[in-house]
């Protein structure tokens, strides 16, 4: 391969510049050129793309977003848009992919492959919820950012002797809400692969209250349900107030943290490798500090499972 193409799609995460910067590096360290194309799966359709030097991926590995823009697009599923971007990639000369992006970008990256559109997916979103991978880039540092939050929460919830309620992101995937509610000591924590029970809810805040505790904190992911719908059921039931805070897309922003630097510089390079070996259809994946690739339908055809040794632990640790 001379040439090949990388872009960023679904919701950023931190940490996808360093990974722009990684494929860029490591594929003219190579020899090989690398295109970067604007705004995902949108860009490819139209070809909207630029040739990225050395020089261009400067200054972005501490800088959070994607300085290639992300897209939700919808039109990529149908194969006539797909066919489309890859005519417009082969007319620039361009032979291979590097998606960044989440299980649906994944999707698209298969769609591709099979269409002898050589492509590679690395993991990149904030909800760690890609099947073969024990993390995805920017779980990390969203999570730093949903302690450092709660943690503040804390300080109020505590001088006014409040209950909390936090909001936090994960339509389908609980490790956000999991890991901040163990790193943060949440009374309770409500993810989309656990059923609740509101009665334990209740009484694990009741038993703070009774034995003099100054604050109680429940983390719920969005996928679950809203943070005032929780409030509502708690006022209702057991005359319970608590206080809203709905921490939203902050968790997508800010700088990368040294460990999704890293993991990006890892997987960013083992995708360019992978390609250059003349394979596709491949996901790049970490396992016991391993980095290594897999086929790209295992990531989505598998259930990403949340460690749920976390949720009992965290029951057992905050009463
Ligand atoms: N079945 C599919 N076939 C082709 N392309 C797809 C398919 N599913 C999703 N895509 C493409 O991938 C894009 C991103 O998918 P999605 O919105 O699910 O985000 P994601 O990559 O899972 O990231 P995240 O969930 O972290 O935000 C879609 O907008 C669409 O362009
Ligand atoms: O960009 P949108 O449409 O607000 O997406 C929000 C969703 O994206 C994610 O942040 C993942 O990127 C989910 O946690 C969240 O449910
Ligand atoms: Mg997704």
């Amino acid at each position: 391969m001379k040439r090949i193409a990388v872009l960023t799609s679904g919701g950023d995460s931190p940490g996808m510049n360093a990974a722009i910067r990684a494929v860029v590096r490591k594929a003219n360290f190579h020899g090989v050129e690398v295109m970067g194309v604007y705004h995902g799966y949108e860009g490819f359709i139209d070809g909207k793309m630029e040739l990225l030097d050395l020089g261009s991926v400067g200054g972005i590995i501490q800088r959070g977003g994607t300085k290639l823009f992300s897209s939700r697009c919808p039109q990529f599923k149908e194969d006539e848009y797909q066919l489309q971007g890859i005519k417009k990639m082969k007319e620039a000369g361009v032979e291979g992919l590097v998606v960044i992006g989440g299980d649906g970008s994944y999707r698209g990256a298969l769609e591709l492959t099979k269409k002898g559109f050589p492509s590679v997916g690395v993991p990149g979103t904030i909800d760690n919820d890609i099947p073969g991978t024990e993390y995805t880039i920017g779980f990390d540092t969203a999570l730093n950012t949903v302690v450092e939050s709660i943690d503040k929460i804390r300080d109020t919830a505590t001088s006014h002797e409040n209950s909390f309620i936090v909001e936090v992101m994960g339509r389908d995937a609980g490790d956000i809400a999991l890991w901040a509610g163990l790193a943060a000591g949440a009374e309770s924590i409500l993810i989309p692969e656990e059923e609740y029970d509101i009665d334990d809810i209740i009484s694990r805040i009741q038993h703070g209250i009774a034995r003099d505790k100054k604050h109680s904190i429940i983390i719920v992911a969005e996928g679950v349900m809203a943070g005032n719908e929780l409030a509502k059921i708690l006022k209702e039931k057991a005359d319970i107030t608590t206080r809203v805070s709905v921490l939203g897309h902050i968790q997508r922003g800010g700088s990368p943290s040294a460990r999704d630097r890293v993991l990006a510089g890892l997987f960013g390079a083992k995708a360019v490798e992978v390609l250059l070996e003349g394979r596709s259809g491949r996901a790049v994946g970490i396992k016991n500090h391993q980095v290594y690739d897999y086929d790209l339908e295992e990531a989505f055809s598998n259930k990403h499972k949340a460690d749920l040794s976390l949720y009992t632990l965290s029951k057992e640790l905050s009463i």
